[in-house]
């Protein structure tokens, strides 16, 4: 294994000083190598603020197997960075708290199921307000922008945002960034006061507008610059947190006092290392609204079938949740679970099934399953959305089409269809209470972060505590229904559907992922 800096693209932030809460002088810190392809540990330790290698530290730890996988730092680039007292030691609101300040020893471990014996693994930074932070509050020039689909709560996290940098910290610059990434250099600014975002998080939608595509590195970090910013809050999902990562590398390559901070946001709940996305629990919510009708229309008639078609491009969680909290669905179908209509074990012998059993069922359709099945039917080319996501053929016709199709002219038998696309109703909508409190601590984990002079982060509950992720952490690999884990395996029991695994498919199974293929 090469253990040379140079190997590393933290290198440069490695090399330099380390920021004053690093670990104790001799704790051992391990770095994953950020690659998205590359699972190999590159092991580094601090002494005295510098970065050494595994071998020169070997013999100072017995905590071989502890990984912290850390966040940048200002002070990584910016050694002689000042710092200054945390303005919350003065709090009237947290002079009551025990332990208002995270200590620099306190990290969040990834895998919370362990055995006796087996090795400590991945830990991220703790959340949370630090002793001292690296902005005069007066000087803080901050901007919170919002990129990529919508999703409950993203109003309340800008809310949040303003209103825990002005209460908490007592700042009063903060910008809003109109209209997702482009909005940096192709539209004015919005002065965002506590007084402004006031009622937001009452509405759905973003209160600062958003967009796909237009992400110009050069040109948003020169406007960062031109603008004087110097703390950026960048709300979005994956391809958001890609970007979000390309600006946090070009601010540190100029050396900018700026921090970046990212907040996860993605209806589909897609983003890996966070326990969940926000908005996801108020859309499976919204989501029982749209089965119950399925349900209530097809028990009503003779021989209904009802289908619901839910978000999900690449990940079923939705559909998967929904059909697990409803109790009324008798099959689902997501992205990462291939099925087949005809012959033995498909779904059209399925709905015969039901219909004789039960007179009516009701399916939960992903809108990316079987996503190749209906290009392969209407010929259609691949499109893409301008941020390159794959832009999916409407599966939820397709299907409601071949079931009318196969019951009316194969079966000869009349079936009554009702399809129900709650699609956009389910993301449009505000966050219900629960979910409001999570973006509230996201907010707030945001803020102290970046006041604390930390960036190239994202935030986000790890086994539900939140934590500082490396923002390339969280874009390297895509959050999917694992079909070998317990929850697929309750959802087929709780449904009763088949499992789609035909004779002549042979399973590979790949650590985290599933992929069918045919012999
Ligand atoms: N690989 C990438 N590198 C830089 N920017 C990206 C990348 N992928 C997407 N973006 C930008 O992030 C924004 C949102 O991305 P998108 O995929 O539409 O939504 P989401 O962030 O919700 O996944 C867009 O402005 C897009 O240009
Ligand atoms: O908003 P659009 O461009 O119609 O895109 C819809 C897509 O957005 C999503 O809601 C997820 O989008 P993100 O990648 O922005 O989180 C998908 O579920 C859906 O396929
Ligand atoms: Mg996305």
């Amino acid at each position: 294994m090469d253990l040379s800096l140079s190997s590393l693209t933290f290198s440069y932030s490695l090399s330099k000083t380390l920021p004053p809460f690093s670990f104790s002088p001799f704790s051992r810190l391990l770095f994953l190598h950020p690659s998205p392809h590359s699972t190999t540990f590159l092991s580094f330790s601090r002494q005295n603020g510098r970065a050494i290698t595994a071998s020169q530290a070997s013999n100072q730890s017995k905590n071989d197997d502890f990984v912290l996988e850390d966040v940048p730092h200002l002070t990584n680039f910016l050694p002689n960075l000042p710092s200054f007292p945390n303005p919350l030691q003065k709090s009237q609101a947290y002079s009551i708290v025990k332990k208002t300040f995270v200590s620099p020893e306190d990290v969040v471990t990834q895998n919370i199921v362990i055995q006796k014996d087996s090795p400590r693994g991945v830990h991220f930074r703790r959340a949370g307000p630090r002793e001292k932070v690296y902005f005069k509050p007066e000087e803080v020039r901050a901007c919170i922008v919002t990129c990529g689909g919508l999703c409950p709560g993203i109003n309340t996290v800008i809310r949040e945002i303003v209103c825990g940098l002005n209460y908490m910290y007592g700042v009063e610059d903060i910008l809003g960034i109109e209209g997702g990434y482009r909005g940096f250099y192709s539209k004015n600014t919005m002065k965002l006061t506590p007084k402004v975002v006031n009622d937001i998080h009452k509405r759905g939608g973003t209160f600062l507008r958003t967009s796909r595509g237009g992400h110009d590195t050069h040109k948003i970090v020169d406007n960062i610059e031109d603008r004087g910013i110097n703390q950026v809050y960048i709300i979005g999902g994956d391809g958001t947190q890609k970007g979000a990562e390309l600006i946090y590398e070009e601010i540190a390559k100029r050396g900018l006092h700026v921090a970046v901070a990212g907040i996860p946001k993605t209806i589909d709940n897609d983003i890996a290392v966070i326990d969940k996305s926000f908005g996801f629990d108020t859309a499976v919510e919204e989501a029982q609204r749209a089965i119950n009708a399925a349900h209530v229309e097809v028990e009503s008639v003779e021989n209904g079938v009802g289908i619901v078609k839910l978000m999900g491009r690449y990940s079923g969680f939705i559909a998967m949740y929904a059909t697990l909290a409803s109790r009324d669905v008798d099959c689902c179908l997501i992205p990462e679970s291939p099925f087949y209509l005809e012959g033995e074990g498909g779904l059209f012998e399925f709905i015969e099934q039901r219909l004789k059993e039960n007179g009516h069922l009701v399916i939960v359709v992903a809108e990316g399953a079987g996503q190749e099945y209906v290009a392969a039917d209407v010929h259609a080319a691949d499109k893409k959305d301008a941020s390159g996501n794959k832009l999916l053929l409407d599966n939820g016709i397709w299907l409601s089409d071949k079931i009318k199709e196969h019951f009316t002219k194969v079966q000869k038998m009349v079936i009554n269809m009702k399809y129900i696309d709650p699609t956009y109703m389910i993301r449009a909508i505000p966050s219900n209470a629960s979910d409001n409190i999570y973006c509230t601590l996201l907010a707030h984990s945001a803020v102290h972060g970046a006041m604390a002079g930390y960036t190239g982060f994202t935030v986000g509950p790890v086994n539900s505590r939140h934590a500082y992720i490396p923002i390339a952490r969280v874009t390297e690999k895509t959050n999917t229904v694992k079909l070998t884990d317990r929850m697929w395996g309750r959802l087929l029991a709780s449904t009763n559907q088949p499992s789609f695994i035909s004779s002549d498919k042979e399973i590979i199974l790949d650590l985290n992922d599933i992929n069918i293929t045919s012999t």
